[in-house]
């Protein structure tokens, strides 16, 4: 068995240039602070490949704001970061792991069918399909999660998920990619005393047995946890109150004349005595001050030590080759966390640099993926039982209320009123859906792509291809629905007026897209949208004919006012005529019995040649939304850059 799992290692070592190198992270003398506030202050310490590093504290001492410098999500006032001989640099981001407090996923994927997109999006394209749902089933297993494994994640509206189980998707998510830096806010939040424990212990042995650095933030961990901990780091008030190995806990509370009694439990003691009187407090942050500057502080952590110049590298990238084949010699048969995985190690000193932080899969690759991702969570949000209910309910009723128009004069203006309806309630429907589908969806998005998993234009581009059945199904049924009640039976004319509803519904999605891609709060982006759609049916061309003539421009920028027009020319240019009435407001009506329809848009746009051809106005959609599209992109490249 030893030998199987060293072949299939090796085998993976081959093939996956996701390598994971042995991480040594130093951060000396951290500062942060915020509105005048000292968020951290003179914070640090080491973690070598092997530990695990707890921090903990009081809440708000700033576990999570050290947790964020640390993975390089928040800037530094002062301070240095150093992952092993380099500084800490955006291209780190992705081969840092961080698993954040709040579980952030797609409610409606089960865990499993979440895992497996993880890994098609985020193991590189070199491995199988076959070995990356090995690499799911593994983890689902070492985490315990077989049980609820189509179990969909779930949200507020609709139960899924336990915490618990939230919480160790999350770590599956982030240990899929083998990293060598983990940081995890709060693991053990949610879990029971037992679940927790067997949690830390698995962290403890992937640590020890692959070479990983794993820092945690904690609460009120059980004594045995505690003792799993190689290293405590803790912090009052953004001070440091302790640095150094668990097992000293004790002496260094002695020296200050503060003793930890035996079967006492050393964390709920330390946090007794840091939430304690002021004068305590101040001691122990004034004895942590000392021993920092004493002989049991590490040399990594001196003012003249510079990680830069100390050749640390091999050393470490041979501490997992060392601990992998020694672990699989002494301990044959046992399964190894993430034995299909085990890539760390030695092949790390002559990969290729640049391979090492390129995307870990190609562009077509992750479009593939987030396309399905995308059609797969938006089916149920888009096709929802009462959006189904909606669509057939308002198509029935709309053909019920123009029920079998005669094509005369007298009809025209309810003929305009089915047209006008339908692409104005369409035209509502998606931006809105759009708009409310954004902001959740903004929190995945943000995680993933601050975790580097994939190119922002291959999301864009996914979601747009993605969710386009979604969009134009519903449109395209109340159309199959309504028109054909209205008693008009030219089939071209039924396509090409679906085809311009669809349009005028996708171009609507692009502006909620946008919308949505600005405005961070929901209630603005609302207020926003409701002034822009109803500004555009009211300039339509429908509701308000006579617009004073230093207005009529306005009514270019109204996206229904293009879908609505070229609706009209193809319905009254190559439908069936509309008869005149007599007496006919039409001049054309005195020389022939049928109203052209130029005379029709004339009519109502209320100035002689004002409308615009077909193609003119199937442009201007079609350039809506290549503007709308654009438009979105460039906000969510540059201006809401994830942080
Ligand atoms: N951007 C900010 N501006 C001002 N204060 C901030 C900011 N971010 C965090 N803080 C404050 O910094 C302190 C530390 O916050 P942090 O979230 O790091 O605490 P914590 O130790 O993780 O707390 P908990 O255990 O409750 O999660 C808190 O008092 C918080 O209010």
């Amino acid at each position: 068995m030893g030998t199987i799992l060293r072949v299939e290692s090796s085998i993976l070592q081959l093939e996956c240039p996701l390598d994971s190198r042995p991480i040594q992270l130093v951060f000396r003398d951290l500062q942060v602070f915020r509105e005048k506030r000292v968020l951290l202050r003179d914070v640090a310490g080491v973690v070598k490949p092997g530990e695990l590093l707890a921090v903990m504290g009081p809440s708000g001492c700033g576990k999570t704001t050290l947790l964020n410098c640390l993975s390089g999500r928040i800037g530094l006032d002062n301070g240095e970061i150093w992952l092993n001989r380099e500084r800490l640099t955006k291209r780190w981001r992705r081969r840092i792991c961080y698993v954040q407090q709040q579980d952030v996923f797609f409610p409606d994927l089960t865990l499993r069918q979440t895992l497996e997109y993880q890994a098609r999006l985020r193991l590189p394209d070199t491995l199988s399909q076959v070995q990356k749902m090995q690499s799911v089933d593994h983890i689902i297993e070492v985490l315990d999660l077989t049980g609820c494994q189509d179990t969909i994640i779930g949200d507020h509206t609709k139960r899924g998920l336990s915490g618990g189980e939230k919480k160790r998707t999350s770590i599956a998510c982030e240990l899929l990619t083998n990293p060598s830096l983990m940081l995890l806010d709060e693991p053990t939040s949610g879990l029971d005393s037992y679940s927790a424990q067997a949690l830390i212990s698995r962290l403890k042995r992937y640590a020890v047995q692959e070479g990983k650095s794993i820092v945690i933030t904690v609460h009120q961990p059980s004594s045995r946890m505690f003792h799993s901990f190689d290293k405590l780091l803790l912090l009052s008030r953004g001070q440091v109150a302790y640095y150094g190995s668990t097992a000293s806990i004790g002496r260094f509370f002695a020296t200050i004349g503060l003793t930890l009694l035996p079967h006492y439990n050393p964390a709920d003691f330390i946090m007794e005595q840091i939430k304690g009187p002021e004068e305590v407090r101040e001691r122990i942050i004034a004895a942590a001050k000392a021993m920092r500057q004493g002989s049991e502080c590490p040399p990594e952590l001196h003012a003249d030590y510079n990680p830069s110049q100390h050749p640390i590298c091999d050393h470490f990238f041979h501490y997992h080759e060392h601990h992998i084949t020694h672990n699989a010699k002494e301990d044959e048969g046992r399964t190894l966390w993430l034995d299909t995985q085990s890539h760390a190690s030695s092949s790390a000193s002559s990969t290729d640099e640049d391979y090492y932080w390129q995307w870990p899969t190609s562009f077509w690759s992750q479009f593939k993926v987030l396309s399905e991702r995308n059609f797969q969570e938006a089916r149920p949000r888009m096709l929802s039982r009462l959006n189904w209910f909606q669509t057939i309910a308002l198509g029935i009723l709309a053909g019920l209320l123009w029920l079998r128009l005669p094509r005369t004069e007298a009809a025209l203006h309810d003929i305009q009123g089915w047209m006008f309806f339908s692409t104005t309630y369409w035209m509502l429907f998606a931006h809105f859906s759009a708009l409310s589908s954004f902001p959740p969806e903004r929190e995945v998005i943000n995680k993933e792509r601050l975790s580097g998993s994939y190119r922002l234009s291959a999301y864009y581009l996914a979601k747009m291809v993605g969710e386009l059945p979604l969009t134009i199904l519903l449109p395209a049924v109340y159309h199959i629905i309504s028109y054909p009640m209205l008693g008009f039976h030219c089939p071209a004319v039924f396509i090409t007026l679906l085809a311009f509803l669809l349009l005028n519904t996708v171009v609507a999605q692009s502006v909620g897209f946008f919308v949505g891609a600005c405005c961070l709060d929901l209630q603005v982006s609302i207020t926003a949208s409701a002034l822009y759609t109803l500004a555009t049916q009211l300039l339509g061309g429908y509701l308000a004919t006579s617009v004073p003539p230093w207005l009529a421009w306005a009514r270019y920028s109204s996206m229904v006012h293009y879908a609505y027009q070229n609706m009209q020319i193809v319905e009254f240019g190559f439908g069936e005529p509309i008869a005149c009435s007599q007496p006919s407001k039409f001049q054309e009506c005195k020389n022939g019995t049928t109203i052209p329809v130029s005379a029709i848009l004339e009519n109502q746009n209320g100035v002689r040649g004002s409308g615009l051809p077909l193609w003119s106005n199937t442009a201007v959609l079609l350039a809506f939304l290549m503007i709308f599209r654009a438009l979105g992109y460039l906000v969510l490249r540059y201006y809401r850059i994830p942080k």
